[in-house]
């Protein structure tokens, strides 16, 4: 059997200029807003990367599902260690996540080479400062589809002085029934458990989930793995640079409060959000950069 060559195509969805990528019978849509993957999936196997049914396409807005971008820190900003808040003029006003989801990135530049697609996507906070946070940072993400999806985020510290952060690839997993799956690398990892006062604790076992779900997991192995019974596949995250990983669902009553979000779709979903927060945030002295990377596949069971 042949395949098809490279394609990638330029489409407009609402506001949102966004690029289809396929390789092989891969398919990948990023919005070049946030640099936000939307969507991923292999043949003709249900979508690896949950893209909500009310998801808008506008500017300005984040788009519910796909992979939004968490930087210049994750969460509320309050909630970071002091110094990736002193790096911020007013923490209390700071919106949740960091402004860059919402905001449009320069397209570097697409590359077609040995079968594989990849797009890089930039954004300056010199050429586009962010509000209150008065730093001169780059940001690149690299987002390669070859038989795997692979995503790269470098945060490179352009000022003269130390940059702290906080981040997240906040990715967004298609799961047959949240009440099936189990997460699988955890077991022994301590966790904060946002949801109790914050309390540390410690995974024991595998991860499954009976209700709301909002976890910070720290000194996260390299891999982690959804079990999905339903759908008789393993989706594998290989992830570098990373040592922390948010695990969430809203369950029934988060998610009513939920902007474009159906009632019932917190069942068909699952974020496992690769990242550097809590004590694995990343300092860069003035001129060095630092990498995350995560590398997606599925498996059949
Ligand atoms: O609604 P958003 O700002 O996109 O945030 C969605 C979710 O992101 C993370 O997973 C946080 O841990 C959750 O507490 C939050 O609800």
């Amino acid at each position: 059997m042949s395949a098809l060559p490279p394609s990638v195509e330029r489409i407009e969805l609402d506001e949102l200029v966004c690029w289809r990528v396929q390789v092989g019978d891969g398919t990948l849509l990023v919005a070049q807003q946030g640099a936000q993957i939307l969507h991923y999936q292999q043949g003709t196997q249900a979508p690896i990367i949950w893209l909500s049914e009310q998801a808008r396409y506008q500017r300005g807005q984040s788009v519910r599902g796909g992979a939004p971008v968490c930087w210049p820190w994750f969460g509320g900003l309050t909630r970071n260690p002091a110094a990736v808040q002193a790096m911020h003029s007013n923490p209390a006003s700071a919106p949740a996540h960091g402004n860059v989801r919402g905001l449009d990135w320069q397209l570097l530049g697409i590359d077609q080479h040995d079968g594989a697609v990849t797009l890089q996507f930039a954004f300056d906070s010199r050429k586009h400062p962010l509000p209150d946070w008065p730093h001169a940072a780059e940001l690149q993400l690299d987002i390669r589809l070859d038989q795997q999806l692979h995503l790269e985020l470098r945060s490179r510290n352009l000022g003269t002085q130390p940059l702290v952060l906080s981040q997240a690839l906040h990715t967004y997993f298609a799961v047959s029934d949240i009440r099936d799956v189990r997460v699988h690398g955890l077991d022994g990892c301590r966790y904060i458990e946002t949801l109790e006062d914050w309390q540390e604790r410690q995974q024991q076992g595998a991860l499954g989930f009976t209700g709301e779900t909002d976890r910070i997991y720290l000194d996260t192995p390299t891999r982690l793995s959804i079990v999905d019974p339903g759908w008789q596949r393993r989706i594998l995250l290989d992830a570098r640079g990373s040592r922390s990983a948010v695990l969430w669902n809203p369950w029934i009553d988060k998610a009513k409060r939920l902007s474009q979000f159906a009632e019932d779709a917190w069942q068909r979903m699952l974020c496992i959000e690769t990242a550097n927060i809590w004590d694995d945030c990343v300092t860069l002295a003035p001129g060095a950069s630092h990498s995350l990377c995560l590398s997606l596949s599925s498996e059949p069971l």
